[in-house]
């Protein structure tokens, strides 16, 4: 697929995006909001992506697609074994598996260790580490970069702390896309 040119992905994840728009059960973000990710990522030429909770790669996809545009990688984590096999297969399928490093494991600890650094993060696994993974990731964090979080319009228990927390963190300015109807947490690195 390296040699592939850029239309010739472009048209193959498409295909694929288009395809399994409702085939996505597994916690999955909706398609507009893997947009979401994707126009961030292309925007501002992001090349060092962290995605935290992968479940079958949805997310994975959209990052991935974008990155190849960039030029850049993803490093993803996932706990569940075979959710993570899946999303390796989604990704040979639609051929950006050159772009991912699939981590297994409890990003509780892998996040910890993580040499970084990252300019582009997605945050969606376990909403009450949602503060923690934003406090480890950031001394990794460039500036410039961009820090997301999934589902922070959605009363889930460590939402509310984590929007404290952002919104009050003098390095970051944060905003709220609501074009996605979970709502993603856009946090920049002044
Ligand atoms: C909302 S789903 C991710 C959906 C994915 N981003 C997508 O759009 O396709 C959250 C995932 O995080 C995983 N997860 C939860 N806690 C975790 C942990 N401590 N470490 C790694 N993964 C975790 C779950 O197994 C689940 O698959």
């Amino acid at each position: 697929q390296g040699t592939d040119s850029q239309k010739a992905v472009d048209e193959r994840v498409q295909k694929f995006l288009d395809e399994n728009r409702e085939k996505w059960h597994n916690l999955n973000v909706p398609y507009e909001d893997g947009k979401i990710l994707h126009d961030l990522i292309v925007d501002n030429g992001y090349q060092s992506a962290l995605e935290i909770g992968t479940s079958t790669g949805h997310s994975t996809v959209w990052i991935a697609w974008a990155l190849s545009k960039t030029g850049g990688k993803l490093t993803t984590i996932e706990i569940d074994k075979n959710r993570q096999k899946e999303a390796i297969e989604n990704l040979k399928k639609v051929g950006l598996s050159e772009y991912v490093d699939f981590r297994l494991g409890d990003a509780h600890k892998i996040v910890k260790e993580l040499e970084g650094p990252f300019d582009f993060v997605f945050s969606d696994a376990d909403k009450d580490w949602y503060v923690q993974y934003f406090k480890d990731i950031n001394p990794k964090f460039k500036k410039g970069g961009r820090f997301t979080a999934h589902n922070v319009l959605q009363s889930m228990s460590g939402i509310r702390e984590y929007l404290d927390f952002v919104n009050s963190h003098p390095d970051y300015e944060t905003t709220i896309d609501k074009t996605s109807s979970s709502g993603i947490a856009i946090s920049y690195k002044k």
